[in-house]
């Protein structure tokens, strides 16, 4: 598929926040019962999912983010245009701190993440405002720690 210069179309924003929806029904979270869905835009127009996996040892959870973060990108896939996250609450939820770090790794600082409420399509067919948060990794995480900054070893990884 071409790489496409980037600008989230109205259309594809749309088709990530459903996969973002779609995605919570993966999710594996008995402990918290709090569902949460992610979907990333690759730079390739791939939408990947991802959803929160819990674990008995509670500090062993990964997120819906880095769930689709991990997916992508050991499949090959290392370039984002946008990030959807939802959970089942009528509110924008936002990324922990560990994926927001995890996103720095991938995502540029100006790359769209949008937080949607659970009643996304409901809202829309109600004709209301859709309720989604855009933000960027540059609010999120001001004054970050990336792989810019460890240029020189990471030239002599992979
Ligand atoms: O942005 C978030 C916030 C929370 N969770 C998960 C972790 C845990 O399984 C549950 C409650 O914190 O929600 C996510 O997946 N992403
Ligand atoms: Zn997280």
């Amino acid at each position: 598929m071409a790489i496409r210069a980037w600008t989230l179309s109205m259309e594809d924003r749309d088709r990530l926040i459903r996969a973002a929806i779609e995605a919570k029904e993966g999710s594996y979270s008995p402990y918290s019962k709090f569902r949460v869905g992610a979907a990333l835009l690759s730079a390739s127009g791939e939408v990947i999912k991802g959803a929160n996996v819990e674990n008995a040892s509670y500090g062993g959870t990964i997120c819906a983010e880095r769930t689709a973060i991990v997916k992508a990108v050991s499949e090959g896939t290392r370039s984002f245009v946008a990030i959807a996250v939802t959970s089942d609450v009528p509110h924008a939820i936002s990324p922990c701190g560990i994926c927001r770090q995890v996103l720095r790794e991938f995502l540029t600082l100006s790359t769209p993440i949008l937080l949607v409420p659970a009643d996304y399509a409901a809202r829309l067919l109600e004709g209301k405002e859709d309720g989604v948060v855009e933000a960027t990794l540059e609010q999120l995480l001001p004054m970050s720690f990336g792989p810019e900054h460890l240029e020189m070893e990471r030239g002599r990884q992979t």
